[in-house]
């Protein structure tokens, strides 16, 4: 197939960030430390700083029944949702359709009082892993989401500060089948969901502030986001 000029950092930076999402939160020695819990999600966050910048490291873990890896995926990487659950968005723009499975966008953030207004350029990619653990268990989907330049977007050139993100949505389905043979139903199966970011703010903006919005923001979202996929399948056939 025809090798797009971001095709190599997509192959490295997709193996890296699943090879981290993976990793788990080790014990407290690893600096990992919980900073909100709701039910089955859990959310862990390392206090680290680039220039006086915060770029706390996040990683959640959770658990939510009924829906599957792909699922949780195509509703996270497909655009035609996204205002549907990203609370934060007030403009997404698809700048170019790399492949039917990678995107890149611009995307604007509502401005969160008493930061300057953010947008975002990056690259999205979404892949079915094999399961190497459990060869013949259901496999891994994941998404990365990479900050990239575009020359027709470049960073602070307009109102707002440009940041730069690699998340990582990493999604393992759990199918418990029937006793009785019955088919399989949403209750059998389950997904578990490893989502990690890592975001530079761009501009200066108050760490007390910043560690605010993250700690309000990245618990709504993860919840909002999983209700989203739970209400949108209930009533369609299983996407494995
Ligand atoms: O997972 S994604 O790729 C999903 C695609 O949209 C993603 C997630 C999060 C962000 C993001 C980056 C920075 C900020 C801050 C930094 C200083 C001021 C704005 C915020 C603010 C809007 C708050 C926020 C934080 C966490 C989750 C959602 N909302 C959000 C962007 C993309």
């Amino acid at each position: 197939a025809f090798q797009h000029r971001l095709w190599p950092e997509i192959e490295k930076t997709v193996k890296q960030q699943v090879a981290m999402a993976r990793m788990g939160i080790g014990d407290c020695g690893s600096g990992w430390q919980l900073f909100a819990e709701d039910g089955e999600m859990k959310m862990y966050r390392r206090e680290e700083e680039v220039d006086g910048m915060v770029v706390d490291p996040l990683k959640a873990v959770h658990v939510v029944k009924g829906i599957t890896g792909h699922e949780v995926c195509h509703y996270f990487f497909s655009p035609q949702y996204r205002y549907d659950w990203e609370t934060t968005l007030e403009q997404m723009t698809v700048l170019e359709t790399i492949s039917d499975d990678t995107l890149m966008f611009h995307q604007i953030h509502k401005r969160i009082w008493p930061a300057s207004q953010r947008d975002v350029v990056f690259w999205s990619h979404m892949r079915k892993l094999p399961n190497d653990q459990d060869r013949d268990g259901p496999d891994i989907w994941t998404v990365v989401n990479n900050s990239t330049e575009d020359p027709d977007h470049p960073a602070n050139a307009g109102k707002c500060v440009r940041i730069f993100l690699t998340v990582c949505l990493l999604c393992q389905t759990r199918v418990i089948p029937p006793k009785d043979g019955t088919p399989l139903s949403r209750d059998n199966i389950s997904c578990k969901i490893t989502y990690c970011s890592v975001v530079n703010p761009g501009g200066w903006a108050p760490a007390s502030v910043l560690r605010a919005v993250y700690k309000r923001e990245y618990p709504k979202f993860l919840k909002r986001f999983t209700a989203y996929v739970k209400n949108q399948t209930k009533s369609k056939p299983i996407m494995y």
